[in-house]
C-alpha cells in the first residue's frame, strides 16, 4: 500500500498538537519531514522501548509536520498486520506515555512494513520505494533515518545493502544511520565495522546510539559541572580522593542467553555505558557545546587512561558470575542454571575495574567502576568522593564529603557532608543535601525519545564518535584478552542478591570502600 499524503497544511487538524510543557522542556525546533525506517522492528528493543518512545514524541507534536515509519523485519506481514502489531506493542509496553484519545488511531496510519532477507537487494529496493512514495507528503524531500535495531551481526550487511541501493545518498534529502550497541565485539572487529560502514556512509551520517547518554541525569552531569562555579574548582586531584561509578542491576539474563553468552558484562555494559559515564565525569570543559567539541574532550580523557595489559588485569579488575540466591525474598537461579547457558560457562556477569588517568587533573585519583547483574537492587550512581579535611578539630571522625549523581532510580544529586549535631557537644555527624528531579514536576522522558529526536534534528552530541568507541575498546582490550573464553574455576563467585565478589572490595585498597547504595 503506498504511503498516503496527509493534507499539506502544517497545522493540519488531525496532527497532534504540541504539549507546551514537554515541548518546552525538549526542543524549540521541529525536525524536517522524514521517514524513520526501523530494521528489526519485531524485536524486543523496538517493541518495548523504541516504538513507545517515537509514539510519545509524535503524540507531543515534536516530530514536525509530516512523519511516517517503515518497519522492516524478516517475518512476512502486511501493513495492516504490522499496524495491529505496533499498536499492541504500544498498549502493552510500560514505557508508553499516557495515550490521548484518538492518538493511537492516527498514529496507526503512519505505519508501514517491509520484510525480506537482509542479505539480498529486494528489501532495500522496497524501502527505497517507500521513501519515494513519501516524497509528496514530505514536501518534496526524501529525508530518512535508518535505525538498525537488529543483532550486531546485521549492522554491516544492512548498512552495505542500503549503500548498494544508494539509499545513503543525500541528493534528495538527508540520510542518517542509527546503529545500536554493541558496536563490534572487540577493538579489531569494531575497526573493521567502522571501515565497512564508512565505505558507504560518512561519519557525519552515523549515529552510534548509547541509550545511557539519552538519560536526563547523565546529561545533567555536564550541566552541573560546567553550569555552576562551585564544583569545577574542586574537580581535580587536589580535592578528589576517588570516583565510584556503579551500575547495579537486579535483573538476571531475562532469556537473552544467545546474546549474553557471546557478550558478557564487558561488552554489554562496561565498554559502552560505563565508559560514557566515566568520560562525562573526567573530561575537561569543552571549548563549545557542539558535538565535536564535546566528543573531542571525551576522546582526550579516554586516551589518558592508563592501559591495563592482560598480564596485569588481576591487579586492576575483578570478574564475577552470579550463583543462585535470594532477591526480594524469592529464590533465583544461578547464571549457569539459566536457559541455554553452558554448564561451565565462563561468561562474566559482574566486573569491577580500577582506572587511572594519566593527565594533569586526575593524576593519582583512581576511578572505581563496577557493574553487575543480580545485585540487590537496580541503581546507577556516580559518586565523587572528596579528600578528608586536613585536621580533626571536632569529635566525630573525619569523613569524606561525597557528591553523588543518582542516574536512576530516584534521579537527583546529593551532597554528603558533616554537620554539628544539636546540643552542647561540638560533635559532627554526616548529613545529606538532596536535589530530586521530581522537583521539576515533570516525568523524565525515555532516553530513546531524546536520542531519536536528536538524530532527526541532526544533533550528534549525544552519540559516541568513531574514535570514542575505538578508545573505549582499547581500554577494555586487556580484560577481554585475559578473560575471554578462559576457564573460570572461581565461578560462580557471588550469590544473587549480594553486591558481587569479595575480591571487588579488595580492589579499593584498605582505606576506601564501595558505597552502600
Ligand atoms: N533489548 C534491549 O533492551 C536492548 C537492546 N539493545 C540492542 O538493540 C539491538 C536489538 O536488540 P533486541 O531487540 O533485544 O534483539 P531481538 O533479538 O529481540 O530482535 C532483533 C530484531 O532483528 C531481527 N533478526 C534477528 N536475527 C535476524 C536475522 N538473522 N535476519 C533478519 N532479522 C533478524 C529480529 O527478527 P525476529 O523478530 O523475526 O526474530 C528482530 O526483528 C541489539 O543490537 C541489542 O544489543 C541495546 C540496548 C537494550
Ligand atoms: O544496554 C543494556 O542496558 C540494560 C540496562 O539499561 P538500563 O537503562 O535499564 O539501566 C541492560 O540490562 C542490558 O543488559 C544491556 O544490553
Amino acid at each position: 500500500m503506498p504511503i498516503e499524503s496527509p493534507p499539506k497544511s502544517k497545522n493540519r487538524s488531525d496532527a497532534p498538537q504540541p504539549n507546551p510543557f514537554r515541548a518546552g522542556l525538549r526542543r524549540s525546533r521541529a525536525p524536517e519531514p522524514a521517514t524513520l525506517v526501523i530494521f528489526g522492528v519485531t524485536g524486543d528493543l523496538s517493541r518495548r522501548k523504541l516504538l513507545p518512545a517515537v509514539f510519545g514524541l509524535w503524540q507531543d507534536g515534536l516530530l514536525g509536520s509530516a512523519f511516517n515509519i517503515v518497519g522492516v523485519g524478516r517475518q512476512p506481514m502486511t501493513d495492516q498486520e504490522f499496524r495491529d502489531y505496533a499498536l499492541e506493542a504500544l498498549k502493552t509496553s510500560k514505557e508508553t506515555d499516557a495515550i490521548q484519545e484518538g492518538s493511537l488511531e492516527k498514529f496507526r496510519d503512519l505505519l508501514y512494513y517491509e520484510y525480506g532477507d537482509f542479505d539480498t537487494d529486494e528489501v532495500y529496493d522496497r524501502v527505497g520505494t517507500r521513501l519515494d512514495e513519501a516524497e509528496e507528503a514530505h514536501g518534496g524531500r526524501k529525508n530518512a533515518v535508518f535505525y538498525l535495531s537488529t543483532p550486531p551481526s546485521l549492522f554491516q550487511p544492512i548498512s552495505a545493502g542500503l549503500g548498494r541501493l544508494g539509499l545513503q545518498n543525500e541528493t534528495e534529502g538527508w540520510r542518517r544511520l542509527i546503529i545500536e550497541k554493541p558496536f563490534g565485539r572487540d577493538l579489531e572487529s569494531a575497526r573493521a565495522l567502522n571501515d565497512a560502514i564508512h565505505s558507504d556512509w560518512d561519519e557525519e551520517q552515523i549515529y552510534r546510539i548509547d541509550h545511557y547518554l539519552g538519560k536526563e541525569t547523565v546529561q545533567n552531569l555536564m550541566a552541573i559541572r560546567f553550569g555552576n562555579a562551585i564544583f569545577e574548582p574542586l574537580w581535580n586531584r587536589s580535592y578528589v580522593d576517588h570516583v565510584q561509578i556503579t551500575a547495579a542491576e537486579d535483573l538476571g539474563l531475562e532469556g537473552r542467553a544467545g546474546y549474553y553468552e557471546e557478550a558478557g558484562i564487558i561488552r554489554d555494559m562496561l565498554q559502552n555505558h560505563l565508559m560514557q559515564l566515566f568520560t562525562l565525569v573526567a573530561m575537561e570543559p569543552p571549548v563549545a557545546s557542539d558535538a565535536n567539541a564535546i566528543r573531542d574532550e571525551k576522546v582526550k580523557v579516554l586516551r589518558a587512561v592508563k592501559p591495563i595489559p592482560a598480564e596485569h588485569v588481576s591487579e586492576s579488575a575483578v570478574r564475577g558470575q552470579y550463583g543462585a540466591g535470594t532477591l526480594y525474598g524469592e529464590r533465583v537461579p544461578g547464571y549457569r542454571e539459566e536457559p541455554n547457558v553452558k554448564a561451565e560457562s565462563s561468561t562474566p556477569t559482574y566486573v569491577a575495574v580500577k582506572l587511572e588517568v594519566d593527565n594533569w587533573r586526575w593524576q593519582g585519583v583512581p576511578f572505581f567502576i563496577r557493574t553487575g547483574k543480580r545485585l540487590p537492587k537496580k541503581v546507577t550512581e556516580i559518586a565523587v568522593v572528596f579528600k578528608r579535611p586536613p585536621l580533626g578539630l571536632f569529635p566525630g571522625g573525619l569523613e569524606r564529603n561525597v557528591l553523588a549523581f543518582r542516574i536512576q532510580p530516584d534521579e537527583g544529586v546529593s551532597l554528603k557532608f558533616s554537620s554539628k549535631t544539636p546540643g552542647q557537644e561540638n560533635a559532627l555527624r554526616e548529613v545529606t543535601m538532596d536535589f530530586r528531579y521530581d522537583a521539576f514536576g515533570a516525568g523524565l522522558e525515555s532516553p530513546y525519545s531524546r536520542l531519536v529526536l536528536d538524530a532527526m534534528l541532526g544533533d550528534a552530541t549525544l552519540f559516541p564518535r568513531e574514535d570514542e568507541v575505538d578508545h573505549a575498546w582499547q581500554i577494555v582490550s586487556g580484560l577481554l584478552e585475559a578473560w575471554d573464553g578462559k576457564p573460570a574455576p572461581e565461578f560462580p563467585n557471588y550469590n544473587s542478591g549480594t553486591w558481587g565478589p569479595e575480591a571487588a572490595d579488595q580492589l579499593m585498597g584498605p582505606d576506601r570502600r564501595w558505597r552502600r547504595l
